[in-house]
């Protein structure tokens, strides 16, 4: 029986693990790779030696410089590229889907800078398809530990139960068990706003604080993704899942994470530009900050760290003063749960209610998009 094409546009880090992961699973994967030399040396020596050093890709994984080729017969596209260039990557895509109705699914972790749009919604404005087509894959995965096959756990989301399935059931393998749930915004964003938290992660390792600073950090910015994804229209649990909790404690335990990477630079004295040009891979945490925070602002969400990140990276706040999970709206004692679990009218709890009083009231008058 021949085997399921399936095409993966970014041949970077995660682009070709996702890629090798497909393989492994049983489908037959063409990836793309914006430079011929890189393509040439996945098709013909099955290795991608600048981002996968010492892994040995499937047979059944080839690669081509030509989105035409890559995009050929695809029952299902993977996009895997550094999130602010992938607007401009689409607008070749789009003519070449054609009739198809193959799903597509962001493998990304960050927000238009210029936007503030989610991924999936790039991805649905672009691509002018029907949300239901699309799903994002999320979850503690850093790439290199996937590829030397480490047994790993992702979520798939999609406003499409069906749709999220189909996706799971090929992108599994031995070593790669993958979960559904329909909360896309959740499980996206959960995946952007970790990235914030392991930037901060690495700023108080450069400057060498210790253990109870980082648990004290990885705790309330928990409360901070989940106050932030609640009020965008994100399910709580889910970021208590895979996709928030489980991506936060592996983005910010590991040197391999590029987010961490980079805050630590920035905590041993580096400027921002200094570590920009010492980053040969996509630290995506250090574009979403400033949308993020748009974002929080415009929802009358707190995020202490997050500000803080944003005061080290702008060169306004000298690492070593940085102390976000001390910082507290009024300095009066407050208690630890998120403004949505406190009652006592809570700004996110308050407007998620609006929210969904106004999606009520508008109903039949327009698509939800991904709500779940
Ligand atoms: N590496 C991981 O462990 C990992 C895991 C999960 C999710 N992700 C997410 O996957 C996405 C891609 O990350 P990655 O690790 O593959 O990054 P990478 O830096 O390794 O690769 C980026 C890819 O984007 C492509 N690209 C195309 N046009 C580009 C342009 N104009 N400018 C820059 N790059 C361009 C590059 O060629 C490359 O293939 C990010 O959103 C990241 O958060 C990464
Ligand atoms: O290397 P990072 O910081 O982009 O993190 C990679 C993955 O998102 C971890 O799940």
């Amino acid at each position: 029986m021949a085997m399921p094409r399936v095409a993966v546009l970014g041949a970077g880090s995660w682009g070709t693990t996702f890629g090798k992961v497909l393989a492994d699973g049983g489908a037959d994967v063409m990836m793309w790779a914006r430079r011929a030399e890189q393509a040439h040396e996945i098709r013909e020596g099955k290795r991608n030696s600048q981002y996968l050093p010492g892994i040995n890709l499937p047979r059944n994984l080839s690669a081509t410089h030509h989105l035409a080729e890559a995009l050929d017969g695809a029952t299902q596209v993977y996009i895997a590229i550094s999130s602010q260039a992938l607007r401009q990557n689409l607008k070749g895509v789009r003519p070449l889907l054609g009739g198809s109705d193959a799903p597509i699914v962001s493998l990304m972790k960050g927000v238009e800078k210029k936007t503030g749009l989610r991924m999936s919604q790039v991805l649905e404005h672009e691509l002018r398809c029907d949300p239901a087509r699309i799903a994002v894959a999320s979850g503690p995965n850093l790439a290199l530990e996937i590829a030397r096959q480490h047994p790993t756990a992702a979520v798939i989301s999609s406003s499409s139960q069906e749709t999220a399935e189909a996706v799971a059931r090929r992108a599994r393998n031995r070593y790669f068990r993958t979960f559904v749930n329909t909360d896309v915004i959740g499980t996206e964003f959960g995946g952007v706003l970790k990235n914030l938290i392991a930037v901060a992660i690495g700023i108080v390792d450069g400057v060498g604080y210790g253990e109870n600073t980082k648990a004290s950090i990885i705790t309330r910015g928990l409360v901070e993704m989940t106050d932030f994804a609640v009020a965008q229209g994100a399910q709580p649990e889910t970021l208590q899942g895979l996709a928030g909790l489980g991506d936060l404690i592996a983005t910010c335990q590991s040197p391999l994470s590029r987010n961490n990477t980079a805050g630590r630079l920035l905590g041993q004295g580096y400027s921002f530009h200094e570590v920009v040009k010492q980053m040969d891979q996509t630290a995506e945490g250090l574009a979403s900050v400033a949308p993020v925070l748009h974002l929080a602002r415009e929802a009358g969400v707190q995020m202490p760290i997050v500000e803080q990140v944003k005061m080290v990276l702008d060169g306004t706040m000298n690492p070593r003063d940085i102390a976000p999970h001390l910082t507290t709206d009024d300095d009066e004692p407050t208690g630890e749960r998120t403004t949505n679990e406190s009652g006592g009218g809570g700004t996110a709890l308050r407007r998620a209610i609006e929210r969904a009083l106004d999606q009520f009231r508008n109903r039949g008058r327009g698509a939800a998009g991904d709500r779940s």
